[in-house]
């Protein structure tokens, strides 16, 4: 017995396709499918016989040949049907999930490559077997059939390769009528939904390609860091405050391929006991009120990752001399306890102050300052690289105009060249606020420069107190009466935000310097 495919054209007109079977029953051949489709006039029959001798396949086509108004009749490869169902396949065997389906009687009827590497079965020895002989433990498609499906099913399945945990999902399949003809699962694997579920909630990774700007300057640091991060010495970064050193720091750790977190701390945040804890952790029952099972320190917590030490220059001179034992050693021990930890941490640092001057001073240790200098990267300010303004301006205002629902806006030249002649003194932290300030108050999609003002000349004065009259300011010094309005700036700003973090960042300087301005400025913070 011979298998034969055949596409035969002809006039679309009744009785074709009657003619053609009879043709084929004529001569004994059985017919095993028949697909016909229809060209403006023309139809075209595709299909799938089984002829046996003494017919062979020219008398076939010979006798086909006689039927009125067939204009070719010819063998082929492949059906229409065949094609289409090696396109689904393909889909189907490139989505992550196993995909099974069993006709009404429970016979394999479709199954993808993940489904077939799950059950360990070439796909040809599936495809029409019955699901109850193949006593997959924990399946429960077949209560499709008669049942209303399940969502999300945890299942073990344990196969020749091994055990399989899986989220199920089965629904039964109906026709047009609401009767089953079959169902279908799919199963998600679930070490893969973990690994998605660790992957969403992670911070988002910044990479150099965050780092907006393409100025010589900037180019030239990002090639430096770059060509560092996949190196482990410390790496200290340099820089007026905000002009991306802790972005800086993240994409270095990015680049670094390092698999574990990347974790800063701002050692200018905390006072000194907490930030020794902090660093290094403690032993259970260190200290009154400590944790009975003890913490990990951020040395710790970072293992396999970076530790970005922010504001270094704060590290009290005690703290200094510890830290350069774990710098030496590479070993951590937690505060109060016996046992010293191996810590694989890739430090890098950033500071805004001289460190060669506080070393100087002796408020900075030599030791600590070699050790931590073996790279150096210098990021420059921003009045240095004016080029980079009109690429970052564009994309703050981008972020900001999808986050607060509103037209897409540009700058006028002339607010462009406002911004360019400002010295910057807060960076880019000062000039994304400075943006999100003008596109708040324009109206339009066109930024003019009116509406770019900078933070020290735009603020009123503190709510509930009287603006100090000419007169009284004609008796200070410009010191005294720069501190003035410095309070009321910092204070009223204060009043408004959440925290002194949101304060520091809305008025566009780091953290730390609003911390030591409102220490200097005496201002009570309201805790
Ligand atoms: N080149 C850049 N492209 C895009 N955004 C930037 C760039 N540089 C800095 N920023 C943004 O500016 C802000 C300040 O940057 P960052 O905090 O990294 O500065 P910093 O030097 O660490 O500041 P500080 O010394 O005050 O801690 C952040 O919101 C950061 O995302």
């Amino acid at each position: 017995m011979n298998s034969v495919k055949l596409q035969i054209s002809g006039t679309d007109r009744v009785g074709i396709v009657a003619n053609i079977a009879t043709a084929m029953s004529d001569r004994r051949a059985n017919i095993l499918s028949m697909e016909v489709e229809v060209v403006g006039d023309r139809a075209i029959v595709y299909l799938e016989a089984q002829i046996t001798p003494p017919l062979d396949i020219a008398e076939l086509l010979a006798g086909l040949r006689t039927i009125p108004s067939l204009t070719e009749v010819s063998r082929i490869h492949t059906l229409p049907l065949e094609k289409r169902e090696k396109r689904v396949q393909i889909v189907l065997d490139n989505i992550s999930d196993g995909i099974l389906a069993v006709d009404e009687a429970g016979e394999i009827t479709m199954v993808n490559q993940v489904a077939r590497e799950i059950l360990g079965t070439p796909e040809k020895a599936l495809i029409g077997l019955s699901l109850r002989e193949l006593e997959l433990s924990g399946s429960r498609i077949l209560d499709c059939l008669t049942g209303p499906g399940y969502r999300q099913v945890n299942r073990d399945l344990i196969t020749e390769r091994g055990r399989f945990q899986f989220l199920a999902t089965g629904k039964p399949i109906r026709d047009s009528l609401g009767q089953v003809v079959g169902a279908v699962e799919i199963l998600k694997e679930l070490r893969e939904i973990k690994e998605m579920a660790h992957a969403v909630s992670q911070p988002l990774q910044v990479t150099f390609r965050e780092i907006i700007g393409s100025s010589p300057a900037l180019r030239d640091v990002i090639s430096i860091a770059q060509k560092l991060a996949r190196t482990d010495p410390v790496v200290s970064l340099r820089g007026e405050s905000g002009t991306g050193k802790e972005l800086f720091a993240s994409a270095i750790h990015a680049e670094s391929g390092r698999p574990g977190p990347f974790v800063p701390v701002n050692c200018a945040a905390l006072p000194e006991t907490l930030l020794e804890s902090e660093l290094f952790g403690y032993a259970g029952g260190a200290f009154t009120g400590a944790r009975r099972e003890g913490k990990p320190g951020l040395f710790e917590i970072a293992q396999d990752g970076t530790l970005f030490l922010d504001e270094i220059a704060e590290i009290p001179l005690t703290l200094q001399a510890k830290m350069l034992r774990v710098l030496q050693e590479r070993r951590v021990r937690r505060i109060g306890g016996t046992r010293e930890m191996p810590v694989n941490v890739r430090i890098i640092t950033a500071t805004n102050k001289n460190l060669e001057r506080m070393m100087d001073q002796g408020l900075f240790r030599e030791d600590l300052y070699y050790r931590i200098n073996v790279f150096q990267i210098q990021i420059p300010a921003l009045r240095e690289r004016i080029e980079d303004i009109g690429p970052l301006a564009e994309h703050f205002l981008f972020h900001l105009n999808s986050t607060l629902g509103k037209t897409a806006q540009r700058l006028a030249p002339a607010a462009l060249a406002k911004l360019a002649g400002h010295r910057w003194p807060g960076n880019i932290r000062e000039l994304r606020n400075v943006i999100e300030r003008a596109s708040i108050l324009c109206p339009g999609a066109v930024i003019e420069p009116e509406q770019v003002f900078f933070a020290a000349g735009a603020s009123p004065p503190l709510a509930g107190e009287a603006p100090r009259g000419d007169a009284d300011q004609l008796c200070d010094t410009l010191g005294q009466q720069v501190d003035q309005f410095e309070r009321q700036i910092i204070a009223q700003r204060l009043q408004l935000s959440g925290s002194i973090r949101e304060a520091a960042r809305s008025l566009g300087v780091s953290h730390t310097t609003l911390l030591n301005k409102i220490k200097k400025l005496g201002l009570a913070v309201a805790r």
